[in-house]
């Protein structure tokens, strides 16, 4: 016997990576059901070589269904996460909404798949932040080895994270560019065609962007809430990969060899490194795979025990659905266990 699966949100970006992903790693699921907005209903999404009618949200029911893999946006998630949980269906949700909730673990498998027991306190389990997704696969093997005393970290953040609008965006404006249509930001603040945005998500008090303070208190909440860490968060002109310049300072001493190393065998990274022949990983190249890739890991002679990286991966695939779908299977090979 297999899992009943409900993907909400299964018409966006994210959802579609979701349905991709659970067929391809073979979940064992005896039922997958599609769920978005109320203008969805009855379209059809692919799922492998089937097709899925999408069910509204509102009229869906999610008693008798193992778990719901949610990403429709965190107004979506505050209001029916917990009613599906309530109905006995463990949600696992790519919003911000209950990420810094005590009571809802927030879950990277490769780095603190322990937290997941803590599932039962609201039947919500949260996926990260892209850009820390990525990044805590990455810092965790260091940090086991060497303690990260303190992150310096600039993102430079695909068009994908904020949505397919967002992607068809940059698709239209560069089009028009090229015949002199003046752009007209919509999804951005700024042109994003030709341009760069220091500015994701809305701005706090204290001039970080929320995109910044979440990398800071996700990276605390799922690594080690002693690590500090700053970030400047950028959105660029690219579709599909989040890339990240990082620079540490680690309590003890880890060259940059021995990083290479141990990142070698660590879960989930694939270490692309060799200067030499011009090998590294740029976004394009990152498309559709499943590891965080780690390029350009160099000493930084500046401070003591010093470190950068440059850290890529897929935000619609480690930075969102994968790691959705890692939990899904490690809940339930560990708690939601089906006889065979
Ligand atoms: N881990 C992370 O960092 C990431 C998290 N996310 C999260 O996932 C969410 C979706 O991202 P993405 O797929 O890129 O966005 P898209 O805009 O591509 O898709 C949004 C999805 O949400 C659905 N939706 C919107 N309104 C409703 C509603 N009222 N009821 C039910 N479903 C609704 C849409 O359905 P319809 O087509 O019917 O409108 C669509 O399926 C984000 O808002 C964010 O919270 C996204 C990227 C990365
Ligand atoms: N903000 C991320 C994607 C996202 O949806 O993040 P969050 O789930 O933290 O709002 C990006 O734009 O690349």
């Amino acid at each position: 016997m297999g899992y009943r699966v409900a993907v909400v949100g299964a018409t966006g970006n994210v959802g579609h990576e979701m349905l991709n992903i659970l067929d391809e790693r073979m979940f064992p699921a005896d039922e997958v059901a599609a769920v978005a907005s109320r203008k969805s209903k009855g379209k059809a999404v692919s799922f492998g070589d089937r097709t899925l009618k999408t069910h509204a949200l509102e009229e869906f029911d999610f008693a008798g269904y193992d778990m719901a893999l949610f990403s429709a946006g965190g107004d979506i998630a505050r209001e029916w996460a917990p009613k599906a949980a309530a109905k006995g269906c463990v949600v696992i949700d790519n919003s911000s909404a209950f990420r810094m909730d005590p009571d809802v673990p927030l879950v990277v498998p490769e780095v603190n798949a322990d937290a997941l027991a803590g599932y039962t306190k609201k039947n919500i389990i949260a996926n990260p932040n892209c850009s820390t997704a990525q990044l805590v696969v990455a810092l965790k093997p260091i940090h086991d080895r060497a303690r990260i005393r303190r992150v310096v970290v600039s993102t430079y953040q695909s068009t994908s994270g904020a949505g397919k609008a967002a992607m068809d965006e940059l698709f239209n404006q560069t089009k028009g560019i090229y015949v002199n249509q003046s752009p007209e930001p919509a999804e951005f603040t700024r042109q994003i065609a030709f341009n760069v945005i220091p500015h994701i998500d809305i701005f706090l008090e204290d001039g970080s962007t929320r995109e910044e303070w979440k990398m800071t208190v996700e990276t605390k909440k799922i690594l080690d809430p002693k690590i500090r860490l700053t970030a400047t968060c950028v959105r660029v002109p690219t579709f599909v990969g989040h890339a990240e310049a990082i620079n540490l300072e680690l309590e003890e001493p880890l060259s940059a060899d021995e990083c290479r190393e141990l990142l070698r065998e660590a879960p989930g990274c694939m270490v692309v490194d060799r200067p030499e022949d011009d090998q590294y990983i740029t976004p394009v190249d990152c498309v559709g795979d499943y590891a965080t890739f780690i390029s350009r890991i160099r000493d930084d002679g500046t401070i003591e025990n010093g470190l950068n990286l440059w850290v890529v991966s897929d935000n619609l695939r480690k930075g969102a659905a994968l790691n959705t779908v890692q939990i899904a299977e490690t809940l339930g090979s560990r708690f939601l266990r089906k006889a065979a």
